[in-house]
């Protein structure tokens, strides 16, 4: 059965221009967040093919916004990646419940079958006075409470719906709670993640306290191997290891997440499962951090992670409160505020595309 898929790409030039093929375009994106014309292309069978398109072809560029949902019975959505870490986003504004469900999300997410992506956000109306809600579905169909990267792609996805410019920010009602993003001038989004959550039973974890009433650098066994260990809640739990019995400085490189990360993942400490960080220090301010997440497995970035790593490597004693946090997609910067005890972080979240599905 052929499926008709519309990709469209945002263009720089809003004319002219000799396509060599469709890719070269996806490796070209702007960074821009203004609303610029949009060249769409239909393909059968959902087979893009790499085309050369004529410089003397017209470029008829749609009256309307393409997010404007000229179509109905269509999934309408915009791809974005914060460091990699990459999310379908749909404009839900219209209605308080997400326009798909956790299931339609696992095969959205699949790489082969569907977009492909970690996850699915949700922009939707705002609760109790904030400007917006986001949700969220894990690959896995599981709905976590929040998402660093996820909330700069939100923030941009927003900019661009609403043809917000320059600088500014609004408020976001999650899983976490409120979440206020930022976007900056360089269009990187700074984003007030709130404080981070150390009581044992509230991360989840029954792992027993140690610290006051925290889990910190506390004996983990998996696997009969004894990881040293520091729980953190972002909203969304983290295990945050620095080391095992025996190996203090962690090479993350050659670490096969995809053995040990699900046995952190499901292990019997973590009620509620658990998103797993595991950390290379590089120096004070300098930390390396590879991630096996809860419910999408291992990712190239993990915003709420890198926020858990920094606040475990404070309260272990091996950084400052102000740190770059190194991660195979790129870097995050994470500051750990003494006056207000919250965590910032900054980072970009980039377009990729935007594209629509029959529902
Ligand atoms: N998988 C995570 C949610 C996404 C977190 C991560 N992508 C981020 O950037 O914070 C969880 O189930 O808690």
């Amino acid at each position: 059965m052929a499926i008709t898929a519309t990709i469209t790409v945002p263009l720089t030039s809003p004319t002219r221009r000799s396509l060599t093929s469709l890719n070269n375009l996806f490796l070209h994106s702007p960074r821009s967040t203004l609303p610029i014309p949009r060249r769409t292309f239909k393909y059968p069978n959902s087979r893009l093919v790499a085309s050369s398109m004529s410089t003397d072809a017209p470029v008829k560029t749609p009256s309307a916004s393409f997010l404007n949902r000229l179509q109905t019975g269509f999934l309408h959505f915009a791809k974005y990646h914060g460091l990699g870490n990459d999310f379908i986003l749909v404009d839900n504004r219209d209605s308080s419940e997400p326009r798909i469900t956790a299931e339609k999300a696992v095969q959205l997410c699949d790489r082969n079958f569907g977009v492909g992506a970690d996850g699915v956000i949700f922009v939707l109306p705002g609760i109790n006075g904030t400007d917006y809600t986001m949700r969220i579905f894990n690959s896995d169909g599981s709905e976590p409470e929040m998402c660093g990267n996820g909330v700069r792609c939100f923030a941009k996805f927003v900019s661009q719906l609403e043809s917000l410019e320059g600088r500014h920010s609004f408020t976001v009602h999650t899983g976490a709670g409120l979440i206020i993003p930022e976007v900056l001038e360089d269009g990187n989004v700074r984003v007030d993640m709130g404080e981070p959550v150390l009581k044992a039973s509230d991360v989840p974890t029954k792992l027993p306290a140690n610290k006051d009433s925290a889990v910190v650098k506390s004996e983990l066994v998996v696997d009969g191997v004894i990881w040293h260990v520091t729980c953190v809640s972002m909203g969304n739990p983290h295990c945050v290891t620095f080391g095992r019995e025996g190996c203090q400085n962690l090479l993350v490189d050659e670490l096969k997440l995809a053995e040990i990360g699900p046995k952190f993942e499901h292990h019997e400490v973590f009620p509620a499962r658990t998103n797993t960080e595991f950390v290379q220090v590089l120096s004070k301010s300098q930390l390396k951090m590879r991630v096996w997440e809860r419910g999408a497995g291992a990712t190239l970035a993990c915003g709420t992670g890198a926020c858990a790593t920094v606040v475990a490597a404070v309260l272990e004693g091996h950084a400052g409160r102000i740190c770059t946090v190194d991660l195979p997609g790129g870097p995050l910067q994470i500051d750990w505020r003494e006056e207000d005890n919250h965590v910032y972080m900054t980072g970009s979240a980039d377009l990729v595309y935007y594209g629509s599905l029959p529902l």
